[in-house]
């Protein structure tokens, strides 16, 4: 068989990737989904539509290149992780949109199970600080705040999923019979799963209030888990299911311990390989899985989640009107010299990585009249660089280990300006690999090595290329000033929520 197919649900898109056996594109079919912004802070998709859109794009992704179905060997799946839904399993009808991972309503909550039980309690078995971020106090705001979610949970009718799980369900047999299942990765971000046992923690489900019953069972990354029923891709066996981060990580060859990526897309992730060793994070970064491929043990990755990167370019484009697509932002921003003074701060769900301050928001500091759209611009691609360096260091503390270069990959990273500007911060060389789609490529390699499509890593290995290296040309002097700016501004930010 020529192809696997991989199926990638972002923040922002849907795409369906062809690939073949080189790693290389074969077709492409993406659609965007609309972002619905209830209330100042809160985040939705519609699941519906994120379904049908699933479905068009497979379709669009085989129509281009007149895939035939005989022709794929299997499916992989991907997923902006944390992501919510929680639908019926009789009607197949999500009982509320999907809460996504920004979504900031659940900050209350967070600060009572802080006090009653700290953040600590909850970091050390699922290697995650209590944070509005993850899945677990998204399903408690559904089933407390949604008429009728409760009952039907307890009666084994209202189940839980995150996209993957969601999208698996529907692609299995849905209302007939779907699978209900999830992946490790996906798992570890629901801050429900305890990290050593890979397994649902009770007492933290009873702590949230959550009926055990409604969640999915946890499967390895990599594993023929079933047959889609689906006519778009109607017997072809799904068998990777990832969250996109850690698709990243796979699909960028990380599979070594202390290899690592930063992938820019709607956020910025970056993550390292620790091998099978659990590294508690003293840091502000989080503990979580990497992959697990069926049959050997399960690898962790210590992460540095920045919650808005590109979405400020987005916003910049939205929200101001100061470009029309998220490309002209370089131009704009090679209008000037340097940042003018001026430092974004994009706090627009709280800081992330590695200050977990939920009750942080946006600021503009260090304006004058000298500062124009130019040196906004600027400063708004140098956020992203600013808070993966935050991140960085964090990890080489965490880890012991002083990152050498990094590899990017993402929707920001044809952004040279920004590359530049991030090996400069970095004083690291920064590399971008000739396949910058690599979430949708590591769930393809994921699905493939389950099926024998790729006989093992070696093969993976040699499909990695080198399109670009970036290396750092600033001075110390420049760099430090330039940082210490950064810092001051993210302090403005804090507390502003009280
Ligand atoms: N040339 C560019 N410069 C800066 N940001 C860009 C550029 N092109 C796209 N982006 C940003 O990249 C993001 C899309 O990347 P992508 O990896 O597709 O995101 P996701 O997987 O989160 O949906 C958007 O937020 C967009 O604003
Ligand atoms: O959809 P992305 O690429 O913005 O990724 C979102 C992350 O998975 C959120 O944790």
């Amino acid at each position: 068989m020529k192809y696997i197919a991989s199926i990638d649900q972002g923040t922002t898109s849907t795409r369906c990737i062809i690939f073949d056996r080189k790693g290389n594109i074969v077709s492409v079919g993406q659609k965007e989904h609309e972002q619905i912004y209830p209330k100042p802070g809160w985040v939705e998709h519609n699941s519906e539509e994120i379904w049908k859109n699933t479905l068009e794009v497979i379709a669009r992704a085989r129509i281009e290149k007149s895939i035939k179905t005989e022709d794929v060997a299997a499916c992989g799946i991907t997923n902006q992780r944390e992501t919510t839904v929680v639908w019926n399993k009789r009607t197949g009808k999500a009982y509320y949109n999907a809460i996504v991972w920004q979504d900031t309503r659940v900050d209350d909550t967070v600060k009572a199970l802080t006090k009653s039980h700290g953040s600590q309690f909850f970091q050390d078995r699922t290697g995650l600080p209590l944070a509005t971020y993850f899945s677990g106090l998204k399903i408690k705001w559904i089933l407390d705040n949604v008429p009728g979610v409760r009952e039907d949970a307890e009666k084994g009718q209202a189940i839980f999923g995150n996209m993957d799980t969601f999208l698996i369900w529907h692609l299995t047999g849905g209302i007939n019979g779907g699978l209900h299942i999830t992946d490790v990765t996906n798992a570890s971000r629901t801050q429900l799963m305890n990290l050593k046992t890979m397994s649902w923690d009770a007492e933290l489900a009873e702590i949230m209030n959550i009926p055990l019953q409604m969640l999915p069972a946890i499967e390895p990354s990599s594993k023929v888990y079933g047959n889609i029923t689906s006519e778009v891709l109607q017997g072809i066996p799904l068998a990777g299911d990832l969250g996109d981060q850690q698709a990243a990580l796979v699909g960028q060859t990380c599979y070594q311990p202390g290899e690592a990526k930063n992938t820019y897309g709607t956020g910025c992730f970056m993550l390292m390989n620790t091998g099978t060793e659990l590294v508690p994070s003293k840091h502000g970064l989080l503990t979580t899985v990497a992959y697990q491929f069926e049959g050997q043990p399960v690898h962790y990755a210590l992460e540095g989640s920045v919650a808005i990167a590109g979405a400020l370019v987005q916003w910049l484009r939205d929200n101001l009107g100061m470009i029309q697509k998220s490309t002209d932002i370089e131009k704009l921003a090679k209008s000037v010299e340097d940042n003018g003074g001026a430092y974004v701060v994009p706090a627009f769900s709280g800081l992330y990585a590695p200050y977990w301050k939920s009750s942080a928001r946006g600021v503009i500091a260090g304006l004058t009249r000298y500062v124009n759209k130019g040196h906004i611009a600027r400063a708004v691609l140098e956020a992203t660089a600013y808070q993966t360096k935050d991140v960085l260091e964090a990890m080489e503390n965490d880890s012991g280990i002083e990152i050498s270069s990094l590899r990017v990959d993402g929707g920001m990273v044809v952004n040279e300006l920004l590359m530049q500007f991030q090996s400069d911060m970095l004083k690291v060389p920064v590399i971008r690999p000739t396949m910058i789609e690599t979430t949708a490529l590591g769930a393809a390699y994921a699905a493939g090595l389950a099926v024998g499509y790729w006989a093992s890593f070696d093969d993976l290995l040699q499909n990695w290329g080198v399109d670009k290296r970036w290396k750092p040309k600033m001075k110390a002097t420049q760099r430090n000033t330039l940082y210490k700016g950064w810092k001051k501004a993210v302090k403005r930010s804090f507390d502003w929520e009280k």
